[in-house]
């Protein structure tokens, strides 16, 4: 969708901005651009809507080159946020959401109607907020009127630069989840600029890490977590690099441990007889349907009267298989459990503990770094009563 041939961006003072780049970015893929300040990034990003023309090399967009498409026709649709929103303070915030479809010619109201669903869209209640100025908004509803507002001609292309960068941690925090929970619809493709490791990992679907104008690594957040290609990246990416790479990886079944099973409905005394002779400590209790029901300890199954129900205790700690090493290792820490359950909708699939956690960790530390799709990433897995 967006493709980087050899291009290199040399101003006028000399300074080289951007040397001799070249990536892709594919449909509907979201990829981050991170580097320290002054790398080349905000360059890279406006040479794709020709805020910036290259000086060598070419930018394309759905298979065009960029530097033979109209300027106009071409920010038209690509949608474009910056960390200092840019709303005009004279409109309220549903014109400010409705600029490009009126620059597009769309009668006003239908151009408001839209605005109004995208502000819905971005978690503004467009009766509430849509007839403020942008100055009687907070920094982060401002920032959500900004990614409405670039969304509003349905462009299939996104730059962002920064777009999380001017709220504070709580609020960054839940802007990027309820953007990666958009895109898990909405499928555009983006470019998202960040200077913040931490923002690079959780949104990308790959991150393009900067040097000095240039692309040191381009791969999956896994990748560059678990095996970063120079000392560069490692020193880049930080020497808490493992505990990172806890958000960015699935649980895999060949990590889950298989403890004994007994049944709700089963006379306590057999299991308990048999959990002794398997020399098993405890067992999980699952329910008639194999759904989880909790843990049941040997010693007080073993030689008692009716079944197992009665001596079971409810166990609240489980994941999702689809969930990831973090999920899996803050739910052990919530329930100050020594286990948790992973489970395959309710089906019950095995546990893992700090040791299989502990493993699964260091397998994907330098070799077989697998990630997970974004949207799976960090959902939270555990059901109120
Ligand atoms: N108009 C300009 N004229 C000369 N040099 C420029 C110009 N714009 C940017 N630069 C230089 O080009 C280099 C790359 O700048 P760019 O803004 O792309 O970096 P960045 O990685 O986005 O940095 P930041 O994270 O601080 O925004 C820097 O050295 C910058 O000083």
């Amino acid at each position: 969708m967006i493709r980087f041939d050899s291009v290199t961006k040399r101003y006028p003072d000399g300074t080289t901005a951007v040397d001799d780049l070249s990536f892709e970015v594919g449909e509907g893929e979201l990829v981050t651009l991170v580097g320290p300040s002054g790398c080349g990034k905000t360059t890279t990003m406006m040479m794709v809507n020709r805020l910036i023309d290259p000086t060598h090399g070419q930018v394309w967009v759905d298979g065009a080159d960029v530097a033979g498409v109209d300027p106009v026709a071409l920010r038209r649709r690509i949608g474009y946020v910056i960390q200092q929103t840019g709303l005009f303070p004279h409109r309220t915030v549903l014109d400010n959401t409705a600029t490009v479809p009126f620059l597009s010619g769309w009668k006003k109201a239908r151009a408001r109607e839209r605005a109004a669903e995208l502000l819905d869209l971005v978690g503004l209640d467009p009766a509430v907020h849509g007839s403020r100025y942008p100055d009687q908004l907070s920094g982060g509803q401002r920032q959500r009127v900004g990614v409405a507002r670039a969304l509003a001609a349905d462009p299939p292309v996104l730059l962002m630069d920064e777009p999380f960068g001017a709220v504070d941690p709580v609020v960054r925090d839940r802007l990027q989840k309820e953007f990666l929970r958009l895109q898990a619809g909405l499928h555009k493709t983006v470019l998202l600029v960040t200077h913040d490791i931490e923002e690079a990992i959780r949104l990308g679907d790959r991150i393009a890490v900067y040097g000095a104008g240039r692309i040191e690594q381009y791969d999956t957040p896994a990748s560059v977590l678990g095996a970063p290609a120079t000392s560069y990246v490692a020193e880049f990416v930080g020497t808490d690099r493992a505990l990172k790479q806890l958000s960015v990886t699935g649980i895999d079944r060949g990590d889950l441990e298989h403890p004994p099973l007994v049944r709700l409905g089963e006379p306590a005394a057999d299991a308990g007889r048999r959990l002794r002779a398997e020399g098993a400590r405890w067992a999980v209790v699952l329910d008639e349907d194999g759904a989880l029901h909790g843990w049941a300890a040997t010693e007080e199954l073993a030689g008692v009267p009716g079944t197992v129900a009665g001596h079971a205790r409810r166990m609240e700690a489980w994941v999702p298989v689809t969930g990831t090493l973090k999920a899996a290792f803050s739910e052990m820490l919530k329930h100050d459990a020594g286990w948790i359950a992973v489970l395959d909708g309710h089906r019950f699939l095995g546990v893992l503990t700090p040791t299989t956690l502990h493993e699964a960790l260091r397998r994907t530390i330098g070799s077989d770094a697998r990630g997970v799709p974004r949207e799976r990433a960090e959902v939270d897995s555990v059901p109120t009563e």
